[in-house]
């Protein structure tokens, strides 16, 4: 009875064609809803599913044949496709269960098929940086994908930041430069230091905690940041005076990661437009006295970006 009234009332609002839009094999009816409701993952959506679940009784394991959309599990409420099994979780067997049964209640007419509603075209929900599709644990994850996501995440998080050059660059170029120097000047290709360097003033600078980077990145990630982030909750210089003292005990991997922090903002220093508008020719010349010192205490880690840094320093001491 139920079922009857859930899909006559849905049936008028299908109208049935041949679709060929559907790009995967993943959503097979050919019902297209013409016009959306306000939130395409539905309570009665969502009920209707549940049903033909209930009804049919497949294996599926009780806790999920309970409330198949449970955490909007199984399709998207953006483009009402069924999502993959990286982000359900469910083997291939169960998967391929899963995408019969909306099929099949799709083609009763019991469940909608809804394409993309053009109100989420522009919606920045589609791709939330903190909430992504794929968690670091996602095993196919390709590096490449992994790299972008990790930009992204620190691009959204220091979106309102600002160098304090007079050219009041984006801050993201800072661990985007870092990043490259790495890669492109010193051979780093480990993907853990390259993702360390981008996030590296996240924690520091931006609300992101360091919970936030494991979950999204891996432990081995937020370690690294975590060696590399300053404690806030000490006074500048005790600060400062930290990062000589503590450089010399960090990880290759952290030492980096310094390095080729420090040799961005060296660089900075020493380019026309790019030291802070507000400092003056002793402060920089002990900037650069205060990066020899960090580091000396990195020696051994990249003899080129070592040798980059002590040239600069050189110079730099003596504006
Ligand atoms: N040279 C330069 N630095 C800028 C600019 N904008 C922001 N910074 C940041 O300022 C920091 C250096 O300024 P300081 O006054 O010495 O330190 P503080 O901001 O931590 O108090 C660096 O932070 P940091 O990344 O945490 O590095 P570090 O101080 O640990 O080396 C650097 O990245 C800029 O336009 N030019």
């Amino acid at each position: 009875m139920l079922r009857n009234l859930a899909s006559q009332k849905l049936l008028t609002r299908i109208t049935r064609f041949n679709s060929t839009r559907w790009s995967s094999g993943a959503a097979p009816s050919e019902a297209v809803i013409t016009s959306f409701p306000e939130n395409p993952s539905s309570k009665s959506e969502e009920f209707v599913l549940q049903k033909v679940f209930a009804e049919r009784g497949n294996d599926l394991p009780a806790s999920q044949m309970k409330n198949p959309y449970e955490k909007e599990k199984f399709v998207s409420s953006f483009t009402g496709r069924p999502y993959g099994r990286h982000i359900t979780g469910l083997c291939k067997h169960k998967h391929e269960q899963v995408a019969k049964e909306i099929a099949k209640a799709r083609s009763l007419g019991m469940m909608p098929v809804m394409l993309k509603n053009v109100k989420f075209l522009k919606d920045p929900a589609l791709y939330d940086p903190e909430k992504p599709l794929r968690p670091h644990s996602c095993p196919d994850e390709p590096i490449s994908a992994t790299l972008v996501r990790c930009a992204f995440f620190a691009a959204h998080k220091h979106r309102n930041q600002r160098r304090k050059n007079d050219d009041k660059s984006p801050y993201i170029n800072h661990p985007l430069g870092a990043a490259f120097i790495l890669t492109n000047e010193a051979g780093i290709t480990d993907p853990i230091v390259l993702q360390a360097a981008i996030l590296h003033d996240t924690v520091e600078d931006t609300d992101t905690s360091f919970e936030e980077i494991e979950r999204l990145f891996g432990p081995k990630v937020r370690a690294v940041v975590a060696e590399v982030t300053d404690d806030k909750t000490l006074e500048k210089q005790e600060r400062k005076e930290a990062q000589v003292k503590n450089g010399p005990k960090k990880s290759h991997e952290a030492k980096l990661v310094k390095l080729a922090d420090k040799l961005y903002n060296l660089r900075d220093l020493s380019s026309p437009n790019g030291r802070p508008k507000d400092w003056d020719d002793e402060r920089v010349r002990e900037y650069f006295r205060w990066a020899r010192r960090v580091v000396q205490g990195l020696k051994g880690t990249h003899d080129e970006l070592e040798k980059k840094i002590f040239e600069l320093c050189d110079k730099g001491e003596k504006v």
